[in-house]
């Protein structure tokens, strides 16, 4: 066996941030039904393609008047105009409003020539075929000029915005019945361990279900892209290569987890000894997760993220999330980060930073954060209430009640 597994560099996690990220190009583009867009990252411009609102609009219920007529109006003086026409929204005015006159108009619906106010309907009383108005308005009153909200050619929306419910409703309104988004990264998701049973399997001495495929699958969708679960792979580096290099023709990013650190049946590290790939690191000054280890084959990443359900979490966030996001055209790759208050002692120290799974709780202004529960590599039933991750520095003093530390949101910015 070669010396490999035990001479490693050790890397800081930010310099293996770096190193990932300057492969990553954003994927191509494809079009998309608007009403499949939720979520997805847009890829083109968008300009209003004419002004809103695109005519007069009436914002009341009432009717259009020309404010001079009602100069002398009052509640106790009310003036009397001529009803010239009824005009309901999406209907186009046939009568330019002359002095004296009104046109009874709805919400939304185009003012007529002429007319310069709209007078809401509690302000007026039918007489005949007259109105009497009761208010004095004043020019332009509860009228939207064209181009109030959006003047024509107005930027709007730049490539790499994420689309919500403010996004699609502009593409709605500018007619993007499809619109040009980032493809979703595909990523190809590999437990490996000759002790993994498949989910459906029954238990059987020894061995245990694969856990990590399901948890990665679901970070691999928070993160954007489409998540291909493959069969668990045994400690077999023949089949895990030939597994990887098949997975490759269709997947972006290949994600790999166990078998990274010094065991007999470590078996990334197998394949790394005798593979045509550019290894990029496979130690990093990280608790857990220090074998995490990722390289370049045949073009593609592979992130071989360490077995350790708590390691495979916080490496996923670490490194494999912002390669995503760099796919997806997110200019902020990694994620953000805040000053908080850590809540109690932290005590165990580490020769390297430690990224504890934790809450938060926002209170007098300030965010405070406790450790989710137990934080062992090993331990997977906290990972579930992680909102963030506390950054433990390194040393072995850990870190004290009311401490301020570094804390990573696990939450992304939109832009
Ligand atoms: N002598 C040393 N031993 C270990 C070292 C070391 O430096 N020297 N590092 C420890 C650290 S730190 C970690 S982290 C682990 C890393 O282990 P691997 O990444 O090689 O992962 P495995 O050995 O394959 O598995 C570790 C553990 O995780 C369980 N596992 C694996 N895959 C899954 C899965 N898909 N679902 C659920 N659980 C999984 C596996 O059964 C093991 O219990 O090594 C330490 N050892
Ligand atoms: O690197 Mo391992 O840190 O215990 O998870
Ligand atoms: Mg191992």
């Amino acid at each position: 066996m070669s010396e490999y597994r035990f001479q490693r560099k050790l890397v800081q996690v930010e310099e293996a941030q770096q190193t990932i990220l300057s492969y990553a190009r954003p994927l191509n583009t494809e079009e998309i039904a608007l009403e499949e867009s939720f979520g997805r990252r847009l890829a083109e411009p968008v300009a209003a393609s004419h002004p809103v609102p695109h005519f007069r609009r009436s914002g009341v219920d009432g009717y259009a008047v020309h404010a001079a007529d009602s100069e002398a109006a009052s509640p106790g003086q009310p003036v009397a105009l001529q009803v010239t026409e009824t005009i309901p929204c999406g209907a186009v005015p046939v009568h330019a409003v002359k002095r004296g006159q009104a046109a009874r108009i709805m919400t939304g619906a185009i003012v007529p020539d002429g007319a310069d106010a709209v007078i809401m309907l509690e302000m007026t009383e039918p007489s005949g075929d007259k109105v009497n108005i009761r208010k004095r308005m004043a020019p332009d009153e509860n009228i939207s000029p064209v181009g109030h909200e959006m003047r024509y050619n107005d930027p709007l929306l730049q490539p790499g915005r994420t689309i919500g419910p403010g996004e699609a409703a502009l593409l709605a309104t500018f007619g993007y019945k499809t619109v040009r988004v980032y493809r979703k990264p595909r990523v190809g998701i590999f437990s490996t361990g000759t002790e993994l049973l498949e989910v459906g399997q029954p238990l059987e001495a020894g061995k245990i279900r694969n856990s990590n495929s399901y948890m990665l699958a679901c970070q691999v969708q928070e993160a954007g892209g489409i998540p291909l679960i493959m069969p668990v792979l045994p400690d077999e580096p023949d089949v895990v290569e030939a597994a990887l290099l098949a997975a490759m023709q269709h997947a972006d990013v290949i994600v790999t987890s166990g078998g990274v650190s010094v065991g007999d049946k470590d078996v990334l590290v197998d394949l790394f000894e005798r593979w045509d790939g550019t290894l990029l690191f496979n130690k990093v000054a990280m608790r857990p997760g220090s074998p995490t280890s990722a390289g370049i084959w045949r073009d593609k990443p592979l992130f071989a993220l360490s077995g350790n359900p708590g390691a495979s979490f916080v490496g996923f966030e670490l490194f494999v999330r912002p390669y995503l996001r760099a796919l997806l055209g997110y200019t902020t790759a990694v994620h953000r980060e805040i000053q908080c208050f850590l809540e109690t002692d932290y005590s165990k120290g580490s020769a390297y930073p430690r990224y504890v799974r934790g809450t938060m709780t926002y209170r007098d202004g300030s965010v405070f954060v406790q450790p989710a529960g137990k934080d062992k590599s090993s331990i997977m039933v906290s990972i579930k209430d992680a909102e963030c991750l506390i950054c433990i520095p390194a040393g072995g003093r850990g870190a004290s009640d009311g401490d301020s530390v570094r804390v990573i949101l696990l939450k992304e910015p939109s832009a």
